[in-house]
């Protein structure tokens, strides 16, 4: 029997709903959850992006901003512009859209933006938090994966959660989240002897490698999740994950489809950060 589909376009739609409810009560108390995003060049999968993004800000009726800057846009110029955007009160969340070209130091950039409207969750300070269990924000890819186990109520206590790729903004906050709710944790990296041994063993499989198709059926336990957080376009143009997906359906017990599985939800989940950001200044 084919794997049960994870749909991340449902689920969305689902969680956005709530999300514009509360929005709306934040914004009658005079405080409207504004996100700005800011995009440098024009690597085109970043454009598509950040315009969903600001599309998704609208249909929950958030403010939002996109700045599109030049390729040649300097370091302080963006620097300044980030210090602009901390102190504007009409914006509680800031999303500098990754890859940044090499002339810029990412990570000069990211702790650059008040880790209070750090909404991406990138920021040192909150992949801190996030590590001793007191998290501001969660970042939202692995947010989003959360809350894909929570939707089909996944008992994630004592099972055995395999996570393929170890980076700073997916990898690494995921096995966080999954440690936190009580799972065992393994991550594996491109160096990992007998990837297989380790994936043919996860109860929850995450994969976020960005190498096309890399996890076969083969590769997957009987009846496991397998949440792939890959995006891929191959030449023909269509998209596809980490995982192959025609390969793993039939062993997996419940899968994430690529398009409309994680990549929706991490969406939803900056969607989630920026109320969350804008309920906490209306507090204020
Ligand atoms: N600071 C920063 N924050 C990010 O969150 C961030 C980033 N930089 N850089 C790039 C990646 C990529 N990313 C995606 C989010 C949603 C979809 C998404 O909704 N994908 C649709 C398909 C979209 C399509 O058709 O191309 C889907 O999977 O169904 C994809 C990719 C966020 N990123």
């Amino acid at each position: 029997m084919p794997a049960q589909l994870l749909d991340g376009v449902a689920l969305s739609k689902k969680i956005r709903t709530e999300i514009a409810a509360r929005g709306a009560i934040v914004t009658a108390k005079g405080v409207r959850p504004g996100l700005a995003v800011i995009v440098v060049g024009e690597n085109p999968a970043s454009q598509v992006y950040v315009r969903n993004k600001v599309k998704a800000c609208e249909d929950v009726g958030f403010h939002s901003v996109l700045e599109r800057y030049p390729l040649e846009l300097g370091e302080e110029a963006l620097l300044a512009r980030i210090a602009m955007l901390n102190a504007d009160p009409t914006i509680h969340g800031i999303l500098v859209q990754l890859p940044l070209p090499e002339h810029i130091a990412a990570e000069r950039v990211l702790e650059a933006i008040s880790p209070e409207k750090d909404v991406d969750g990138f920021h040192v300070a909150n992949a801190g938090a996030l590590m001793v269990g007191q998290p501001e924000f969660k970042p939202c890819t692995p947010y989003g994966c959360m809350k894909i186990l929570e939707s089909i109520d996944y008992p994630i206590r004592g099972a055995r959660a395999v996570i393929v790729g170890a980076s700073n903004i997916v990898g690494k906050p995921m096995a966080m989240l999954l440690l936190q709710a009580g799972a065992t944790v393994t991550i594996c990296n491109s160096k990992t002897r007998d990837l297989a041994h380790h994936t043919k063993d996860a109860d929850i499989l995450v994969v976020a490698t960005g190498k096309p198709k890399m996890i076969s059926g083969d590769m997957v336990k009987n009846g496991a999740v397998v949440i792939d957080v890959g995006i891929n376009r191959l030449p023909d143009g269509k998209l596809c994950g980490d995982v192959d997906f025609d390969t793993a359906k039939y062993i997996a017990g419940w899968i994430t489809p690529v398009p409309g599985g994680v990549g929706p939800m991490t969406i939803t989940m900056l969607l989630m950060n920026t109320l969350e950001a804008a309920e906490k200044a209306a507090k204020h």
